[in-house]
């Protein structure tokens, strides 16, 4: 079963009350307790759409830290399909992985990947993006399909509502992402794996409230935040946290979907977000762009063509330690895979270092002075 022990506690609470006289920190750093080991958060977790993180080996993501990697219930629904990966022995056997696995319920990648589809009370019909046949998913079908991958994790299916949405709408989509949170719940037969709900309720601070108290109230080991960075403004976004993280269980981890940049996690954690993903390090990696503390960089512009310096001097990757941004833009241009490696290495690297610096920085009871520190270095 997951547990979680939010470590530090008082050490929070103390920088709780200090912080409350300049401004709110929910700040905490706690421990994920699952059948694959223990993690600690604040945590980023590396998205592996289709069951391998593109572009790094298991073995260069346990190097550099990853402790928990995200997969996809749609894709690995549609191709290999989710029976074939239970004959292999489930995700982790046939991933090579023995870390942390979460997989996603298929709600958001039905909605924003494949082509229209019609979503009734009883679930989503959608046409493949692969071979464009009709494909449907349910809540029972989604569970079904992620008890089949093994994930420690698993999403409830949900619907991401769409960004703008009309209220009622939102409305309407979040009562029903509630029924279905409850059938994932009776469809969930498999002792070891937690079942996170997921937090809807649009950009509608009623509606976020009703959605985090009825899923509370139905009771889960842990809870996704859902339906934002969809394209909604940040102060948006946060208004949104705001109203929802204070209604969940302080005992049991919080998960930002789709979450995301620097500046982003930093305010996120403050509200007191523990989890994230973001395809953000891993896709702009693949157009030669590298994450460092003061922003951007486009390593592959011909600035950098006689630049024998590393990516970034202080970091800890491999790339950082071993090459130059001459020889990775050498490798972009040439269109080497090693280039997208190296850029993909530090970038990883470069989140999974910035959560384990603010994990530490709550447990010393700095945290908000370095996250002043981090927002005025770091330009968008
Ligand atoms: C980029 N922004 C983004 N917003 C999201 C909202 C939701 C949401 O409301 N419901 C669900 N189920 N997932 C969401 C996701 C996908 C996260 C993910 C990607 C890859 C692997 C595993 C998990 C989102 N991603
Ligand atoms: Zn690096």
């Amino acid at each position: 079963m997951l547990t979680c022990a939010f470590a530090g506690q008082k050490k929070v609470l103390a920088a709780y009350e200090e912080a409350v006289k300049c401004g709110y920190s929910g700040a905490r750093a706690g421990r994920l307790h699952t059948p694959h080991g223990v993690f600690d958060t604040p945590m980023f977790m590396p998205v592996g759409t289709q069951a391998t993180v593109k572009a790094v080996s298991p073995r260069e993501l346990k190097e550099m830290g990853a402790q928990i990697i995200l997969s996809n219930t749609y894709h690995l629904y549609l191709r290999p399909g989710t029976e074939l990966v239970a004959e292999a022995g489930g995700l982790h056997r046939f991933m090579d992985w023995d870390g942390g696995i979460l997989t996603d319920s298929g709600g958001f990648q039905v909605f924003s990947l494949g082509p229209l589809r019609k979503i009734t009370e009883e679930g989503a019909a959608f046409r493949s993006h692969i071979d464009g046949s009709t494909q449907f998913l349910s809540p029972e079908i989604a569970i079904k399909a992620q008890m089949n991958l093994g994930a420690d994790i698993i999403m409830a299916f949900d619907e991401c509502i769409p960004y703008p949405a009309e209220y009622q709408y939102a409305k309407l989509s979040t009562e029903r992402t509630t029924r279905w949170a409850e059938r994932s719940q009776k469809a969930h037969t498999r002792s070891g794996q937690a079942l996170f709900a997921i937090v809807q309720g649009g950009m509608y601070q009623d509606l976020r409230r009703v959605s985090a108290n009825d899923l509370v109230s139905l009771d889960f080991p842990g809870y996704g935040i859902g339906g934002l960075s969809v394209g909604e403004p940040k102060p948006v976004m946060y208004e949104m946290l705001e109203q929802t993280v204070p209604l969940l269980p302080e005992n049991k981890p919080r998960y930002l979907m789709g979450v995301g940049t620097p500046d982003c996690l930093v305010e996120a954690v403050r509200y007191g977000i523990d989890m994230f993903d973001c395809v953000f390090p891993t896709r702009v990696a693949r157009n030669g762009t590298a994450m460092t503390k003061s922003g951007r960089l486009v390593v592959k512009n011909a600035a950098y063509a006689k630049d024998f310096l590393p990516i970034d001097e202080n970091c800890g990757c491999y790339a950082c330690q071993n090459f130059s941004r001459a020889y990775i833009r050498h490798l972009l241009k040439a269109d080497e895979i090693f280039g997208l490696r190296l850029t993909t290495i530090h970038n990883l690297y470069f989140l999974l270092d910035f959560t384990k610096k603010m994990r530490q920085a709550i447990l010393e009871d700095r945290f908000l002075s370095f996250r002043e520190e981090f927002l005025a270095q770091y330009c968008k």
